[in-house]
């Protein structure tokens, strides 16, 4: 076989396929050893080559280790998860309840990705009429941190039950900065083969040829692809 550049190898693309099926959000299983700075870099790393618009870059990085502000955010989450869970009625809020959605103090670091939404300036490239463009490019640059970090055995958790406000606050946080991503991070005791969601009974992943279409709401057919599905 003739080898080149732009294709990856075998081994290299089963690499990327797995780190994006076996990626899971973790908030039951972190181990509380430290996760090593270079180790740290990496990840920091490959989460700054995510795609930007107009290659803005929005995001900042903030590595969280003391114990106090995590034990800030955590009381903060409990009263957003309180709140959360009155949304439920029923059995189906004595399952939320029962759900672990945070690894907050378990996890030997939490990291906010921020986004500077005046960063590059009023005009930047490609972001006219969809402003939001730059909290998009921020949630790139949260996966790519999220895969990389699968590939190295660690394990992510996004926490979204905050208020961004009460977070701004504790992270003195400029009015122009969106904390968009409360992340904890830490080695695992393993990675769940689904979604923990789905485990625990509360939703489960959609059948895929449910969700692609060429005719759901009027568009015109270009091509059936159901029978690769
Ligand atoms: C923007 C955003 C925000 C959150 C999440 C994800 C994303 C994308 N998820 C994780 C979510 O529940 C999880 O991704 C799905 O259940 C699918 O599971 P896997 O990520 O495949 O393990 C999440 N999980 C949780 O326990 N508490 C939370 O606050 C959040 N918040």
């Amino acid at each position: 076989m003739t080898t080149s550049n732009h294709r990856f190898t075998e081994a290299e693309r089963r690499g990327l396929y797995r780190a994006i099926h076996e990626r899971r959000d973790v908030r039951s299983q972190f181990l509380p050893d430290r996760i090593p700075p270079d180790v740290l870099a990496r990840l920091l790393e490959a989460a700054h080559h995510a795609p930007s618009v107009g290659f803005m870059q929005p995001w900042d990085f903030i590595v969280i280790e003391s114990r106090s502000v995590r034990e800030t955010v955590l009381a903060m989450h409990e009263q957003e998860n309180q709140k959360a869970a009155e949304r439920f009625e029923g059995e189906r809020q004595e399952h939320y309840r029962s759900l672990k959605l945070q690894g907050i103090m378990e996890s030997p670091l939490n990291l906010c990705i921020t986004c500077d939404r005046s960063r590059g300036g009023p005009h930047v490239l490609g972001r006219n009429s969809i402003v939001e463009t730059d909290l998009f490019s921020t949630c790139m640059a949260v996966q790519n941190l999220w895969l990389a970090a699968r590939a190295e055995g660690i394990g992510v958790g996004w926490v979204s039950i905050l208020d961004q406000e009460q977070i701004s606050t504790v992270l003195n946080l400029p009015e122009h900065v969106y904390p968009l991503a409360y992340l904890c991070l830490g080695y695992v005791s393993e990675f769940l083969d689904q979604p923990e969601l789905e485990a625990k009974g509360w939703r489960s992943r959609l059948p895929l040829s449910d969700l692609v279409h060429g005719d759901k709401w009027g568009q015109p057919l270009a091509t059936r692809w159901s029978d690769a599905l």
